[in-house]
């Protein structure tokens, strides 16, 4: 499988990675319409294979079952920042793939190599087509997807300030729970053995704990004018 993604010449391609909470949906959407890019949620297409597993029957306990329906379901981003879509089988699936059910059960299907293989080339591809650039933010674009992209970071945060931060989106959720959630799944996005979770040796890394989401952005938005400056 080839790694390189030719784009127009003047395309820039921004590549976002780090574990959850960290800001890099909320980062990557404003940067993306800030500068006039694409913007390809990873995330969103893994949640996606595994709502459509959940739906048909799958065993997600079994990597060989999940292998096979891999190629099965049709997944489509829209890559407009300020109206992200994604679709399964022609079917709107942004709702029903942020339910606790399909984020409790995504790292075991993002984990097997068949899955991965299908949504790294429907990736690769979508970064392909984008003429005018694109800011893609996942947990292994600047290792894998795409690792000539011409600016990668790597966006951090304490596990609690993380932890706060997805609690505050559900009313009533349980601070403790949702942390110990977040780092079991971080554990397995970060210990499975295909691309996992990591930043790439040239990642700029970002430690947004004590940072407001515009200063993320405004410090991304900086990176990516110097970057386009120096070019
Ligand atoms: N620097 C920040 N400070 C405070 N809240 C933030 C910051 N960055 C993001 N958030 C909030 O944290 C939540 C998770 O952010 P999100 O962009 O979805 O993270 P990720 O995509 O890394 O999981 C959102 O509600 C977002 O508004
Ligand atoms: N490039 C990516 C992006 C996501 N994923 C998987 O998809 C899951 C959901 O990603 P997400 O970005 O929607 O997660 P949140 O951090 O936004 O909750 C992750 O926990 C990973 O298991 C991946 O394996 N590779």
């Amino acid at each position: 499988m080839s790694t390189a993604v030719e784009t127009a010449s003047s395309a820039v391609i921004v590549a976002i990675d780090g574990p959850s909470g960290t800001g890099k949906s909320s980062t990557s959407k404003a940067v993306a319409a800030k500068l006039g890019l694409s913007y390809l949620d990873t995330g969103a297409q893994y949640r996606a294979i595994t709502w459509w597993m959940l739906n048909n029957g799958i065993d997600v306990a079994s990597p060989a079952e999940i292998a096979t329906a891999a190629a099965k379901p049709v997944i489509v981003s829209g890559t407009d920042p300020s109206a992200p879509t994604i679709t399964v089988d022609g079917e709107d699936a942004s709702g029903p793939i942020r339910t606790q059910e399909v984020t409790s059960k995504v790292s075991a299907v993002s984990a097997v190599p068949e899955v991965r293989t299908i949504i790294t080339e429907l990736q690769r591809s979508i970064a392909a087509g984008a003429e005018g650039g694109i800011v893609v933010e996942g947990r292994d674009i600047g290792t894998t997807v795409l690792p000539d992209a011409d600016i990668k970071i790597f966006l951090t945060a304490s596990p609690e300030a993380r932890a706060a931060r997805r609690s505050g989106e559900v009313k009533g959720s349980d601070l403790a729970a949702t942390r110990e959630a977040l780092i079991r799944r971080d554990a397995a996005d970060s210990g499975r053995k295909t691309s996992p979770l990591a930043k790439a040796d040239d990642a700029v890394e970002v430690d947004t704990t004590e940072l407001t989401l515009q200063q993320v952005i405004e410090c991304v938005v900086t990176l990516v004018e110097e970057k386009r400056t120096a070019a």
